[in-house]
């Protein structure tokens, strides 16, 4: 769906030049939500402006469906931004329009016949839940109802691909996760093409597919969340996956609990993807004749399912535990057992 080849981005100023982007390839799949992560000053705001020509790049290409976004100009550019929409974290709305005037705006700008508008601007508001609200005006909206509207306005022309510019940074943790789940489900409804750029983990656990980690102008690491979750490569991203999962490194808490426990096992799994493994401890309680303890833990949940590791302590008799382990052993757990705290 969008490919990025070599894409440059050298801003001039007085001062010197600042490489905002520097030779970042990458290919985005129809359908797929893409996650860009990085901190403050990284380029991911300038990376994703590129790719609907908000900057003009100073060299490589982007590729959307098939048209060269870099290289269009006037009637052909028009049309191609009309098939990208974007939201932003501060909304960007019209103050002095109501939700259905601002979502109705691009349709107009489009020249869409008012009765057309009309219908599609109702079929907007209950796609994003803002049905009732129609004739408020951005100041008597909560920052969540205000980006449904900057959902619903970006949906108005029916765009391929949805670029979001830190859309859910403003916003409380709360509200973040509802305006996270209106993207999943808009994702899954209408097919849509996401790329959204975060500093974030959070975000990019709980929606992405994939990920790229962005330093310093350059994409220094990218693949799929879990395994950028289950093994990070470079310092920055081992970071972000410690805003989610904690400092495996600084957790000594479970030297303490090894040494409280001399009889029985204590087994450490670990959960990488595949929701129904959740299953497997209530599995083998079930099945087998022992008691499951669980110590400590962390699991969260990605979009192709958990991630985390549960310690637990097994007692029971010695045979039965070791055919439990096994039992687990066959599932796509991975079991240690007695491991070390390290
Ligand atoms: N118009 C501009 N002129 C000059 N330098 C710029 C311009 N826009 C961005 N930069 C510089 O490019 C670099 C990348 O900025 P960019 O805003 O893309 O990063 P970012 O990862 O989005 O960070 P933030 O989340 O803080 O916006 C920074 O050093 C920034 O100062």
């Amino acid at each position: 769906m969008i490919s990025i080849k070599e894409l440059q981005k050298v801003f001039q100023s007085s001062s010197g030049n600042v490489q905002a982007v520097d030779d970042v390839s990458l290919d985005i799949e129809k359908g797929e939500i893409f996650g860009v992560i990085g901190y403050s000053g990284a380029g991911k705001s300038t990376f994703i402006r590129l790719l609907n020509r908000l900057e003009d790049p100073t060299s490589g290409e982007v590729i959307i469906d098939g048209n060269d976004i870099s290289k269009l100009r006037g009637k052909g550019l028009r049309h191609a931004r009309q098939e990208i929409g974007m939201i932003y974290q501060h909304f960007n709305l019209l103050w002095s329009r109501t939700v259905k005037e601002n979502i109705g705006f691009p349709l107009e700008i489009a020249n869409v016949s008012k009765q057309d508008r009309e219908q599609r601007v109702n079929e907007l508001v209950d796609l994003v839940g803002l049905s009732g609200r129609e004739n408020a005006y951005p100041s008597q909206l909560s920052g969540g109802q205000k980006q449904r509207v900057g959902i619903a306005r970006a949906l108005a022309n029916k765009p391929k691909v949805l670029l979001c510019d830190e859309a859910t940074s403003a916003l409380d943790p709360e509200t973040t996760d509802s305006i996270l789940d209106l993207l999943t489900d808009i994702n899954k409804k209408l097919g849509l093409t996401i790329i959204l750029i975060t500093h974030e983990m959070h975000v990019i656990r709980k929606i992405s597919n994939r990920v790229a980690v962005m330093e310093e102008g350059r994409v220094v690491e990218q693949g799929d969340v879990l395994d950028v979750f289950r093994n990070p490569q470079q310092k920055v991203t081992k970071r972000f996956v410690e805003q989610v999962m904690g400092d495996r490194d600084q957790d000594d808490s479970l030297q303490e609990i090894l040494t409280q426990y001399d009889s029985g096992h204590i087994v450490k799994l670990h959960f990488v993807g595949e929701k129904t493994n959740q299953a497997v401890i209530s599995e083998v309680a079930k099945q087998y004749d022992i008691s499951i303890n669980i110590l400590q833990g962390k699991i969260t949940q990605t979009q192709k399912g958990a991630y985390g590791t549960l310690v637990v302590h097994l007692t029971g008799e010695e045979q039965v535990i070791q055919e439990a382990i096994q039992y687990i052993s066959e599932t796509s757990v991975k079991v240690e057992v007695n491991p070390n705290a390290s």
